[in-house]
């Protein structure tokens, strides 16, 4: 397909069908991508990419586009879970067994992942309270999505916080239950998010393209900077210990 070189005009059918902007911007978006993975690749040498964050922070949503663009095989540790003992919900697993039980589920399954490579896993939200599944998730790189809790809320409270064992209170309205608990348990676990390689806040992020609210990025947008990120990481680690290839 051939574009013209203004970019305020209609230049091809597809343009004048969804807007001139709109497609260049997703085209100028998916070549960055589509660039920064290219410029980790090689240096990731199939290391395992986990993500970690909040409940609702992305994680499955970046987590389905990086493994896209650097060819990796995406799996979500919450529905491993559930494959694993055979509910269809990591609800019912709270309720029938418990939480412990789940947490336990969880690290055979972050156990098992962490022998394999080329894989991008969404980490449940709480995995990273246990020491142990740190030893399996640092044997890939893992990355920390920092979104302000008042925009979980409001994603969470979209969707209702049935899901979410540890959110869901019958008593108050799901934005309000989303972000009382969702305070306290970043307060409880700020440090073991630390924990991570590689931190994206989304407030950041914002800020540098200039954006009033993190609403206005994409997931695209956290995907490209998580790249960056990956990148830096991988170069000051390499730097530092020799090549970042001990798989
Ligand atoms: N950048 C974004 N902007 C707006 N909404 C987003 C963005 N990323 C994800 N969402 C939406 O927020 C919700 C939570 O996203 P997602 O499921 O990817 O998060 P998560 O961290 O995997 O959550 P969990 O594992 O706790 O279910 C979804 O409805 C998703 O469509
Ligand atoms: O933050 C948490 O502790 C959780 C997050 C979800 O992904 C699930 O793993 C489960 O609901 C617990
Ligand atoms: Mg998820």
């Amino acid at each position: 397909m051939e574009f013209k070189s203004t970019r305020d005009k209609s230049c091809c059918r597809i343009c004048s069908r969804i807007g001139h902007q709109s497609l260049h911007n997703s085209v100028d978006e998916a070549l960055l991508l589509k660039r920064k993975a290219e410029e980790v690749q090689f240096e990731l040498n199939g290391r395992c990419i986990y993500l970690v964050g909040m409940m609702g922070s992305g994680k499955s949503t970046v987590g389905k586009i990086l493994a896209e663009v650097l060819g990796y095989s995406y799996f979500d540790s919450d529905s491993l879970v559930e494959q694993a003992v055979g509910m269809p919900s990591v609800a019912q697993i709270f309720k029938v067994h418990s939480e412990a039980f789940f947490r336990d589920s969880e690290s055979s399954v972050l156990r098992d992942l962490s022998s394999m490579h080329r894989l991008v896993v969404a980490t449940g939200g709480g995995a990273v309270i246990r020491p142990v599944n740190w030893r399996y998730m640092k044997k890939g790189l893992s990355i920390m999505l920092d979104v302000p809790l008042d925009a979980l809320a409001k994603r969470i409270a979209q969707v209702g916080t049935a899901s979410r064992p540890l959110l869901d209170q019958p008593s108050a309205d799901p934005y309000t239950a989303a972000f009382t608990k969702l305070s306290l348990l970043a307060e409880q676990r700020g440090d073991a998010y630390a924990n991570a390689d590689v931190r994206v806040s989304l407030e950041e992020l914002a800020a540098k393209k200039g954006h009033d609210d993190v609403s206005q990025l994409t997931p695209t947008d956290i995907a490209v900077e998580a790249l960056q990120k990956i990148k830096n990481f991988v170069t000051e680690h390499s730097m530092a210990s020799g090549p970042f290839d001990d798989l």
